[in-house]
Protein backbone atom coordinates (compact mmCIF):
# COMPACT_ATOMS: atom_id res chain seq x y z
CA UNK A 1 0.00 0.00 0.00
CA UNK A 2 2.61 2.29 0.50
CA UNK A 3 4.74 1.70 -1.99
CA UNK A 4 1.20 1.99 -4.18
CA UNK A 5 0.82 5.87 -2.32
CA UNK A 6 4.38 6.77 -3.68
CA UNK A 7 3.64 5.94 -7.23
CA UNK A 8 0.29 7.63 -6.91
CA UNK A 9 2.14 11.06 -5.27
CA UNK A 10 4.74 10.84 -8.09
CA UNK A 11 2.26 11.09 -10.48
CA UNK A 12 0.37 13.79 -8.76
CA UNK A 13 -2.98 11.20 -8.29
CA UNK A 14 -2.80 11.91 -5.05
CA UNK A 15 -1.41 14.28 -2.83
CA UNK A 16 1.23 13.03 -0.65
CA UNK A 17 -1.11 13.32 2.23
CA UNK A 18 -3.19 10.71 0.20
CA UNK A 19 -6.03 12.83 -0.69
CA UNK A 20 -7.23 12.45 -4.42
CA UNK A 21 -5.91 15.85 -6.78
CA UNK A 22 -9.00 17.74 -8.18
CA UNK A 23 -6.96 18.39 -11.53
CA UNK A 24 -3.99 16.55 -12.82
CA UNK A 25 -2.39 19.15 -15.68
CA UNK A 26 -0.74 17.05 -18.64
CA UNK A 27 2.06 19.08 -17.62
CA UNK A 28 2.65 17.75 -14.63
CA UNK A 29 2.00 14.46 -15.19
CA UNK A 30 5.15 14.40 -17.53
CA UNK A 31 7.34 15.86 -15.24
CA UNK A 32 6.62 13.19 -12.65
CA UNK A 33 6.83 10.77 -15.53
CA UNK A 34 10.01 12.03 -15.86
CA UNK A 35 11.33 12.64 -11.98
CA UNK A 36 10.06 8.82 -11.41
CA UNK A 37 11.61 7.34 -14.44
CA UNK A 38 15.15 9.02 -13.37
CA UNK A 39 14.54 8.17 -9.78
CA UNK A 40 14.58 4.73 -11.30
CA UNK A 41 16.92 5.06 -13.84
CA UNK A 42 19.09 6.35 -11.44
CA UNK A 43 18.62 3.29 -8.41
CA UNK A 44 18.71 0.78 -11.35
CA UNK A 45 21.40 2.12 -13.31
CA UNK A 46 23.81 2.53 -10.85
CA UNK A 47 24.22 -1.72 -11.06
CA UNK A 48 22.93 -1.96 -14.99
CA UNK A 49 23.82 1.02 -16.49
CA UNK A 50 27.14 2.30 -18.06
CA UNK A 51 28.11 5.64 -16.05
CA UNK A 52 28.59 7.14 -19.24
CA UNK A 53 25.12 6.56 -20.75
CA UNK A 54 24.08 7.82 -17.47
CA UNK A 55 25.32 11.16 -16.86
CA UNK A 56 24.24 11.40 -20.67
CA UNK A 57 20.79 10.59 -19.78
CA UNK A 58 20.99 13.34 -17.28
CA UNK A 59 22.51 16.05 -19.13
CA UNK A 60 19.50 15.16 -21.57
CA UNK A 61 16.54 15.04 -18.71
CA UNK A 62 17.85 18.68 -17.34
CA UNK A 63 18.10 20.26 -20.97
CA UNK A 64 14.51 19.30 -21.73
CA UNK A 65 12.65 19.35 -18.28
CA UNK A 66 14.19 21.97 -16.38
CA UNK A 67 11.31 24.50 -15.49
CA UNK A 68 12.24 27.17 -17.64
CA UNK A 69 11.17 30.76 -16.34
CA UNK A 70 10.50 33.19 -18.44
CA UNK A 71 10.45 37.56 -18.02
CA UNK A 72 8.19 39.45 -20.37
CA UNK A 73 9.94 42.88 -21.49
CA UNK A 74 7.33 45.60 -22.76
CA UNK A 75 8.41 48.00 -24.94
CA UNK A 76 6.42 50.94 -23.04
CA UNK A 77 5.69 51.36 -19.20
CA UNK A 78 2.48 52.92 -18.77
CA UNK A 79 3.06 56.03 -20.40
CA UNK A 80 6.53 56.39 -20.26
CA UNK A 81 9.00 53.90 -22.06
CA UNK A 82 10.14 51.26 -20.32
CA UNK A 83 14.04 51.34 -19.36
CA UNK A 84 14.75 47.43 -19.31
CA UNK A 85 13.40 47.11 -23.24
CA UNK A 86 15.36 50.39 -24.64
CA UNK A 87 18.71 48.43 -22.60
CA UNK A 88 17.82 45.16 -23.67
CA UNK A 89 17.67 45.96 -27.41
CA UNK A 90 20.97 48.54 -27.49
CA UNK A 91 23.25 45.46 -25.23
CA UNK A 92 21.58 43.04 -27.43
CA UNK A 93 23.31 44.39 -30.23
CA UNK A 94 26.21 43.66 -28.74
CA UNK A 95 25.84 40.00 -28.66
CA UNK A 96 24.72 39.84 -32.12
CA UNK A 97 27.35 39.15 -34.66
CA UNK A 98 27.81 38.02 -38.51
CA UNK A 99 28.63 34.48 -36.62
CA UNK A 100 25.68 34.13 -34.34
CA UNK A 101 23.52 31.47 -34.78
CA UNK A 102 20.82 34.23 -35.81
CA UNK A 103 18.98 33.31 -38.79
CA UNK A 104 18.46 36.65 -40.05
CA UNK A 105 19.76 39.98 -38.53
CA UNK A 106 18.60 43.94 -39.75
CA UNK A 107 21.33 45.97 -40.73
CA UNK A 108 21.90 49.77 -40.46
CA UNK A 109 24.60 53.10 -40.73
CA UNK A 110 24.07 56.58 -40.70
CA UNK A 111 27.08 58.91 -42.49
CA UNK A 112 28.02 59.79 -39.20
CA UNK A 113 28.56 56.13 -38.19
CA UNK A 114 32.01 54.02 -39.16
CA UNK A 115 31.12 50.44 -38.83
CA UNK A 116 27.69 48.54 -39.16
CA UNK A 117 25.28 48.77 -36.50
CA UNK A 118 23.44 45.33 -36.01
CA UNK A 119 20.02 44.90 -34.86
CA UNK A 120 17.56 41.61 -33.18
CA UNK A 121 14.82 40.59 -35.04
CA UNK A 122 11.26 40.20 -34.54
CA UNK A 123 11.38 36.08 -33.77
CA UNK A 124 15.08 35.54 -33.77
CA UNK A 125 16.39 34.10 -30.40
CA UNK A 126 19.93 35.43 -28.92
CA UNK A 127 21.60 33.35 -26.46
CA UNK A 128 23.19 34.93 -23.72
CA UNK A 129 25.48 33.51 -20.91
CA UNK A 130 25.95 35.63 -17.56
CA UNK A 131 28.39 34.02 -14.66
CA UNK A 132 26.94 29.72 -15.50
CA UNK A 133 23.05 30.84 -16.75
CA UNK A 134 22.20 30.84 -19.98
CA UNK A 135 19.94 33.38 -21.14
CA UNK A 136 17.19 33.06 -23.92
CA UNK A 137 16.29 36.46 -25.44
CA UNK A 138 13.57 37.11 -28.16
CA UNK A 139 11.74 40.05 -29.63
CA UNK A 140 8.15 39.13 -30.28
CA UNK A 141 5.36 40.95 -32.01
CA UNK A 142 2.16 40.37 -31.75
CA UNK A 143 -0.66 42.53 -34.42
CA UNK A 144 -3.66 43.65 -32.54
CA UNK A 145 -6.86 41.91 -32.45
CA UNK A 146 -9.07 44.83 -33.85
CA UNK A 147 -9.30 44.73 -37.81
CA UNK A 148 -7.90 47.73 -39.71
CA UNK A 149 -6.37 49.22 -36.72
CA UNK A 150 -4.06 51.77 -36.60
CA UNK A 151 -2.54 51.35 -33.73
CA UNK A 152 1.42 49.95 -33.76
CA UNK A 153 1.97 46.15 -33.27
CA UNK A 154 2.58 44.89 -29.65
CA UNK A 155 6.50 44.50 -29.36
CA UNK A 156 8.27 42.82 -26.42
CA UNK A 157 11.15 41.16 -25.38
CA UNK A 158 10.51 37.32 -23.57
CA UNK A 159 13.71 36.66 -21.53
CA UNK A 160 14.03 32.86 -20.77
CA UNK A 161 16.10 31.19 -18.61
CA UNK A 162 16.53 28.21 -15.59
CA UNK A 163 13.95 29.08 -12.82
CA UNK A 164 16.60 28.23 -10.69
CA UNK A 165 18.17 31.26 -11.25
CA UNK A 166 14.84 33.88 -10.93
CA UNK A 167 16.60 35.76 -8.22
CA UNK A 168 19.34 36.27 -9.66
CA UNK A 169 18.15 37.16 -13.35
CA UNK A 170 15.74 39.93 -11.80
CA UNK A 171 18.48 41.19 -9.26
CA UNK A 172 22.00 40.93 -11.04
CA UNK A 173 21.83 39.79 -14.53
CA UNK A 174 19.05 43.11 -15.75
CA UNK A 175 20.32 45.52 -13.56
CA UNK A 176 23.60 44.75 -14.96
CA UNK A 177 22.24 44.85 -18.50
CA UNK A 178 21.07 48.47 -17.82
CA UNK A 179 24.40 49.74 -16.69
CA UNK A 180 26.05 47.85 -19.84
CA UNK A 181 23.03 50.21 -21.93
CA UNK A 182 24.62 52.81 -20.17
CA UNK A 183 28.19 52.59 -20.89
CA UNK A 184 27.49 51.76 -24.66
CA UNK A 185 25.21 54.67 -24.81
CA UNK A 186 28.13 56.99 -23.40
CA UNK A 187 30.78 55.50 -25.80
CA UNK A 188 28.28 55.76 -28.75
CA UNK A 189 27.95 59.50 -27.66
CA UNK A 190 31.35 59.80 -27.73
CA UNK A 191 31.88 58.55 -31.19
CA UNK A 192 29.74 60.66 -32.49
CA UNK A 193 30.93 63.68 -30.94
CA UNK A 194 31.70 66.34 -33.13
CA UNK A 195 35.19 67.74 -32.12
CA UNK A 196 35.57 71.58 -31.54
CA UNK A 197 38.47 74.09 -31.91
CA UNK A 198 38.46 76.72 -29.60
CA UNK A 199 40.20 79.78 -30.09
CA UNK A 200 40.02 83.59 -28.59
CA UNK A 201 38.16 85.97 -30.28
CA UNK A 202 40.15 89.15 -29.21
CA UNK A 203 38.75 91.93 -32.04
CA UNK A 204 35.51 90.64 -29.56
CA UNK A 205 35.78 89.25 -26.22
CA UNK A 206 36.58 92.15 -23.69
CA UNK A 207 39.31 92.23 -21.13
CA UNK A 208 37.94 90.31 -18.84
CA UNK A 209 38.38 86.90 -21.12
CA UNK A 210 37.10 83.72 -20.20
CA UNK A 211 35.00 83.62 -23.70
CA UNK A 212 35.83 81.33 -26.29
CA UNK A 213 34.85 81.13 -29.87
CA UNK A 214 34.63 77.87 -31.47
CA UNK A 215 34.13 75.87 -34.85
CA UNK A 216 33.92 72.35 -35.72
CA UNK A 217 36.94 70.58 -36.15
CA UNK A 218 37.58 69.34 -39.52
CA UNK A 219 40.84 69.24 -39.87
CA UNK A 220 41.10 65.35 -41.48
CA UNK A 221 44.37 64.12 -39.98
CA UNK A 222 44.38 60.90 -38.68
CA UNK A 223 47.39 58.85 -36.85
CA UNK A 224 47.22 56.69 -40.14
CA UNK A 225 47.67 59.80 -42.23
CA UNK A 226 50.47 60.78 -40.49
CA UNK A 227 54.06 61.11 -42.07
CA UNK A 228 55.92 60.07 -39.30
CA UNK A 229 58.37 57.65 -38.12
CA UNK A 230 55.93 54.37 -37.33
CA UNK A 231 57.84 53.80 -33.88
CA UNK A 232 57.44 57.22 -32.77
CA UNK A 233 53.76 57.30 -33.83
CA UNK A 234 53.47 53.42 -31.89
CA UNK A 235 55.04 54.90 -28.55
CA UNK A 236 52.77 58.14 -28.76
CA UNK A 237 49.34 56.29 -29.06
CA UNK A 238 50.35 53.65 -26.41
CA UNK A 239 51.14 56.78 -24.16
CA UNK A 240 48.13 58.38 -24.88
CA UNK A 241 46.03 55.00 -24.49
CA UNK A 242 47.86 54.10 -21.11
CA UNK A 243 47.03 57.65 -20.04
CA UNK A 244 42.88 57.79 -20.54
CA UNK A 245 43.08 54.74 -18.88
CA UNK A 246 45.02 55.81 -15.40
CA UNK A 247 42.53 58.09 -13.99
CA UNK A 248 42.33 55.60 -10.56
CA UNK A 249 46.58 55.72 -11.10
CA UNK A 250 46.80 59.37 -10.65
CA UNK A 251 44.01 59.69 -8.07
CA UNK A 252 45.94 56.86 -6.04
CA UNK A 253 49.25 58.65 -6.44
CA UNK A 254 47.95 61.87 -6.08
CA UNK A 255 49.06 63.42 -9.35
CA UNK A 256 46.05 65.65 -11.37
CA UNK A 257 45.29 63.96 -14.40
CA UNK A 258 47.20 65.82 -16.55
CA UNK A 259 49.81 65.13 -19.70
CA UNK A 260 51.84 67.31 -21.44
CA UNK A 261 53.43 66.91 -24.95
CA UNK A 262 55.77 68.91 -26.45
CA UNK A 263 55.91 68.99 -29.99
CA UNK A 264 58.92 69.95 -31.90
CA UNK A 265 60.27 69.99 -35.02
CA UNK A 266 61.23 73.11 -38.06
CA UNK A 267 57.96 74.46 -39.69
CA UNK A 268 55.99 71.85 -42.24
CA UNK A 269 56.75 68.74 -39.62
CA UNK A 270 53.30 68.51 -38.29
CA UNK A 271 53.13 69.65 -35.35
CA UNK A 272 49.46 71.32 -36.18
CA UNK A 273 48.60 68.29 -37.69
CA UNK A 274 49.61 65.77 -35.04
CA UNK A 275 47.45 67.82 -32.83
CA UNK A 276 44.60 67.26 -35.11
CA UNK A 277 45.29 63.50 -34.98
CA UNK A 278 45.08 63.88 -31.25
CA UNK A 279 42.49 65.38 -31.03
CA UNK A 280 40.42 63.15 -33.52
CA UNK A 281 41.66 60.23 -31.80
CA UNK A 282 40.62 60.55 -28.47
CA UNK A 283 37.69 63.16 -29.04
CA UNK A 284 38.40 65.80 -27.43
CA UNK A 285 38.32 69.52 -28.41
CA UNK A 286 41.03 71.74 -28.85
CA UNK A 287 41.54 75.13 -27.09
CA UNK A 288 44.49 77.18 -29.12
CA UNK A 289 45.56 79.50 -26.37
CA UNK A 290 47.87 81.83 -28.68
CA UNK A 291 50.13 83.63 -25.67
CA UNK A 292 51.63 86.25 -27.82
CA UNK A 293 48.50 87.54 -29.54
CA UNK A 294 46.61 88.15 -26.17
CA UNK A 295 47.19 90.49 -23.20
CA UNK A 296 46.48 88.76 -20.10
CA UNK A 297 46.13 89.89 -16.72
CA UNK A 298 46.95 86.76 -13.89
CA UNK A 299 43.04 86.95 -13.28
CA UNK A 300 42.35 87.44 -17.30
CA UNK A 301 44.20 84.41 -17.71
CA UNK A 302 42.60 82.32 -14.22
CA UNK A 303 39.22 82.93 -16.02
CA UNK A 304 40.38 81.97 -19.83
CA UNK A 305 41.41 78.63 -18.45
CA UNK A 306 38.49 77.97 -15.81
CA UNK A 307 36.33 78.33 -18.53
CA UNK A 308 37.79 75.11 -20.60
CA UNK A 309 36.12 72.01 -20.67
CA UNK A 310 37.40 68.59 -19.37
CA UNK A 311 38.56 66.16 -21.75
CA UNK A 312 40.32 68.61 -23.76
CA UNK A 313 43.40 69.81 -25.44
CA UNK A 314 44.97 73.26 -24.20
CA UNK A 315 47.20 74.00 -27.12
CA UNK A 316 50.04 76.30 -26.82
CA UNK A 317 51.76 77.25 -29.32
CA UNK A 318 55.10 78.51 -30.15
CA UNK A 319 56.44 78.23 -26.65
CA UNK A 320 59.91 79.86 -27.63
CA UNK A 321 58.31 83.26 -27.72
CA UNK A 322 57.73 82.86 -24.19
CA UNK A 323 61.15 83.87 -23.94
CA UNK A 324 59.65 87.35 -25.16
CA UNK A 325 57.66 86.57 -22.18
CA UNK A 326 59.91 86.12 -19.81
CA UNK A 327 61.90 89.36 -20.85
CA UNK A 328 58.97 91.18 -20.24
CA UNK A 329 58.33 90.83 -16.76
CA UNK A 330 61.71 91.35 -15.70
CA UNK A 331 61.06 94.91 -17.26
CA UNK A 332 58.38 95.26 -14.57
CA UNK A 333 56.45 96.91 -17.39
CA UNK A 334 52.83 97.75 -16.28
CA UNK A 335 51.85 97.18 -19.90
CA UNK A 336 53.92 93.96 -20.09
CA UNK A 337 52.05 90.24 -19.56
CA UNK A 338 52.13 90.03 -16.29
CA UNK A 339 53.08 86.27 -16.30
CA UNK A 340 55.97 83.71 -17.23
CA UNK A 341 55.27 80.50 -19.22
CA UNK A 342 56.34 78.95 -15.63
CA UNK A 343 54.23 80.93 -14.23
CA UNK A 344 51.31 79.68 -16.50
CA UNK A 345 52.14 76.21 -15.91
CA UNK A 346 51.56 76.93 -11.98
CA UNK A 347 48.16 78.24 -12.92
CA UNK A 348 47.30 75.52 -14.76
CA UNK A 349 48.22 73.32 -12.29
CA UNK A 350 46.47 74.97 -9.67
CA UNK A 351 43.43 75.19 -11.65
CA UNK A 352 43.29 71.94 -13.09
CA UNK A 353 44.27 70.09 -9.71
CA UNK A 354 40.67 69.56 -8.94
CA UNK A 355 39.65 68.29 -12.00
CA UNK A 356 38.34 65.03 -11.99
CA UNK A 357 38.46 64.74 -15.61
CA UNK A 358 41.89 63.66 -17.88
CA UNK A 359 43.29 66.72 -19.75
CA UNK A 360 46.40 67.52 -22.18
CA UNK A 361 48.54 70.49 -22.92
CA UNK A 362 50.37 70.81 -25.56
CA UNK A 363 53.23 73.08 -26.46
CA UNK A 364 54.80 73.68 -29.78
CA UNK A 365 58.23 74.87 -30.91
CA UNK A 366 60.33 75.52 -33.67
CA UNK A 367 63.17 76.07 -31.29
CA UNK A 368 63.41 73.50 -28.68
CA UNK A 369 67.18 74.93 -27.47
CA UNK A 370 65.37 78.03 -26.65
CA UNK A 371 63.53 77.18 -24.24
CA UNK A 372 64.41 77.12 -20.34
CA UNK A 373 65.51 73.45 -19.38
CA UNK A 374 63.19 74.23 -16.29
CA UNK A 375 60.65 73.72 -18.21
CA UNK A 376 61.14 70.57 -20.49
CA UNK A 377 61.46 68.67 -17.03
CA UNK A 378 58.22 65.68 -16.55
CA UNK A 379 55.60 66.43 -14.79
CA UNK A 380 55.63 69.69 -17.41
CA UNK A 381 56.16 68.59 -20.65
CA UNK A 382 56.39 64.51 -20.31
CA UNK A 383 56.75 63.19 -23.64
CA UNK A 384 58.58 65.02 -26.14
CA UNK A 385 57.87 64.64 -29.65
CA UNK A 386 60.81 65.67 -32.55
CA UNK A 387 59.03 65.67 -35.98
CA UNK A 388 61.81 66.11 -38.20
CA UNK A 389 62.40 66.16 -41.94
CA UNK A 390 60.45 64.07 -44.50
CA UNK A 391 62.40 60.18 -44.38
CA UNK A 392 61.79 57.16 -46.28
CA UNK A 393 58.53 56.09 -43.84
CA UNK A 394 56.78 58.99 -43.75
CA UNK A 395 57.29 59.62 -47.32
CA UNK A 396 55.61 56.28 -48.21
CA UNK A 397 52.70 57.66 -46.11
CA UNK A 398 52.53 60.83 -48.20
CA UNK A 399 52.44 58.39 -51.16
CA UNK A 400 49.67 56.70 -50.27
CA UNK A 401 47.53 59.20 -49.26
CA UNK A 402 47.97 61.69 -52.31
CA UNK A 403 48.69 59.32 -54.75
CA UNK A 404 47.27 55.79 -53.26
CA UNK A 405 50.19 53.48 -53.70
CA UNK A 406 50.03 50.88 -51.57
CA UNK A 407 52.85 48.82 -52.33
CA UNK A 408 56.46 49.79 -53.78
CA UNK A 409 57.31 51.67 -56.47
CA UNK A 410 60.13 51.71 -58.45
CA UNK A 411 61.58 55.08 -58.07
CA UNK A 412 61.45 54.65 -54.33
CA UNK A 413 65.15 53.82 -54.12
CA UNK A 414 66.06 56.92 -55.67
CA UNK A 415 63.80 59.32 -53.62
CA UNK A 416 65.13 57.46 -50.98
CA UNK A 417 68.51 58.45 -51.83
CA UNK A 418 67.57 61.59 -52.14
CA UNK A 419 65.42 62.23 -48.56
CA UNK A 420 69.25 61.14 -47.22
CA UNK A 421 70.75 64.17 -48.60
CA UNK A 422 68.00 66.72 -48.77
CA UNK A 423 65.83 68.29 -45.91
CA UNK A 424 62.53 68.43 -47.11
CA UNK A 425 59.41 68.58 -44.96
CA UNK A 426 56.49 66.88 -45.19
CA UNK A 427 54.70 70.07 -45.91
CA UNK A 428 56.44 70.29 -49.24
CA UNK A 429 56.32 66.99 -50.62
CA UNK A 430 52.34 67.18 -50.23
CA UNK A 431 52.49 70.09 -52.40
CA UNK A 432 55.06 68.65 -54.72
CA UNK A 433 52.51 65.24 -55.16
CA UNK A 434 49.28 67.61 -55.64
CA UNK A 435 51.24 69.66 -58.32
CA UNK A 436 50.25 67.64 -61.03
CA UNK A 437 46.21 67.68 -62.27
CA UNK A 438 45.82 63.97 -63.17
CA UNK A 439 48.09 62.65 -60.10
CA UNK A 440 49.65 60.25 -62.65
CA UNK A 441 51.39 58.26 -60.03
CA UNK A 442 54.98 58.40 -62.17
CA UNK A 443 54.51 61.48 -63.15
CA UNK A 444 54.02 62.58 -59.74
CA UNK A 445 57.13 60.78 -58.52
CA UNK A 446 59.42 61.60 -61.31
CA UNK A 447 58.56 65.78 -60.46
CA UNK A 448 59.27 64.74 -56.88
CA UNK A 449 62.93 63.87 -57.52
CA UNK A 450 63.25 66.74 -59.95
CA UNK A 451 62.55 68.59 -56.67
CA UNK A 452 64.55 67.06 -54.48
CA UNK A 453 67.72 67.32 -56.63
CA UNK A 454 67.33 70.57 -57.35
CA UNK A 455 67.42 70.67 -53.78
CA UNK A 456 70.28 69.10 -53.55
CA UNK A 457 72.30 71.07 -56.12
CA UNK A 458 71.43 74.10 -53.97
CA UNK A 459 72.38 72.60 -50.75
CA UNK A 460 75.56 72.01 -52.50
CA UNK A 461 75.89 75.40 -53.99
N1 LIG B 1 53.91 64.73 -40.84
C1 LIG B 1 53.00 65.06 -41.76
N2 LIG B 1 52.17 64.12 -42.25
C2 LIG B 1 51.25 64.45 -43.17
N3 LIG B 1 51.09 65.67 -43.68
C3 LIG B 1 51.90 66.64 -43.23
C4 LIG B 1 52.88 66.38 -42.23
N4 LIG B 1 53.53 67.52 -41.99
C5 LIG B 1 52.99 68.44 -42.75
N5 LIG B 1 52.01 67.95 -43.51
C6 LIG B 1 51.21 68.68 -44.48
O1 LIG B 1 51.64 70.03 -44.45
C7 LIG B 1 50.64 70.91 -43.97
C8 LIG B 1 51.23 71.87 -42.93
O2 LIG B 1 51.69 71.11 -41.82
P1 LIG B 1 51.49 71.54 -40.30
O3 LIG B 1 50.77 72.84 -40.22
O4 LIG B 1 50.91 70.42 -39.55
O5 LIG B 1 53.00 71.74 -39.88
P2 LIG B 1 53.57 72.49 -38.61
O6 LIG B 1 54.78 71.72 -38.20
O7 LIG B 1 52.51 72.67 -37.60
O8 LIG B 1 54.00 73.87 -39.18
P3 LIG B 1 54.20 75.25 -38.35
O9 LIG B 1 55.33 75.08 -37.41
O10 LIG B 1 54.50 76.24 -39.46
O11 LIG B 1 52.90 75.56 -37.68
C9 LIG B 1 49.58 70.02 -43.38
O12 LIG B 1 48.29 70.53 -43.55
C10 LIG B 1 49.75 68.73 -44.15
O13 LIG B 1 49.03 68.79 -45.35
Amino acid sequence: MEILLYICSCFHLVSREGYPQTMVSLKAMLGSLISFFSAAFVILGNEFIPPALRSLFCIVVHYFFTPQFTVIIEENAGLGWNQIYAAATTYLRTKISYSSKSKRIKVRKTNRQEKLSIDIVVGEVVIDHFENIELKWKLNEEKQEKKNSKEKPRVYFTLAFDKRYEKDVLETYLPYVITRFEEIRKEEKEKMRRIKIYTRDYGRVGPAGGDWACINLEHPATFENLAMDPGQKRSLIDDLDRFVKRKELYKKVGKIWKRGYLLYGPPGTGKSSLIAAIANYLKFNIYDLNLSGGRYSDSELKKTLLSTSNRSILVIEDIDRGADLVDREQKNNSDAIKFTLSGLLNVIDGLWSSCEEERIIVFTTNHKEKLDPALLRPGRMDVHVHLSYCTIDGFKVLASNYLNIKGDHQLYREIEGLLKNVEVTPAEIAEELLKRDDLDVSLSLRGLVEFLEEKKKKKKT
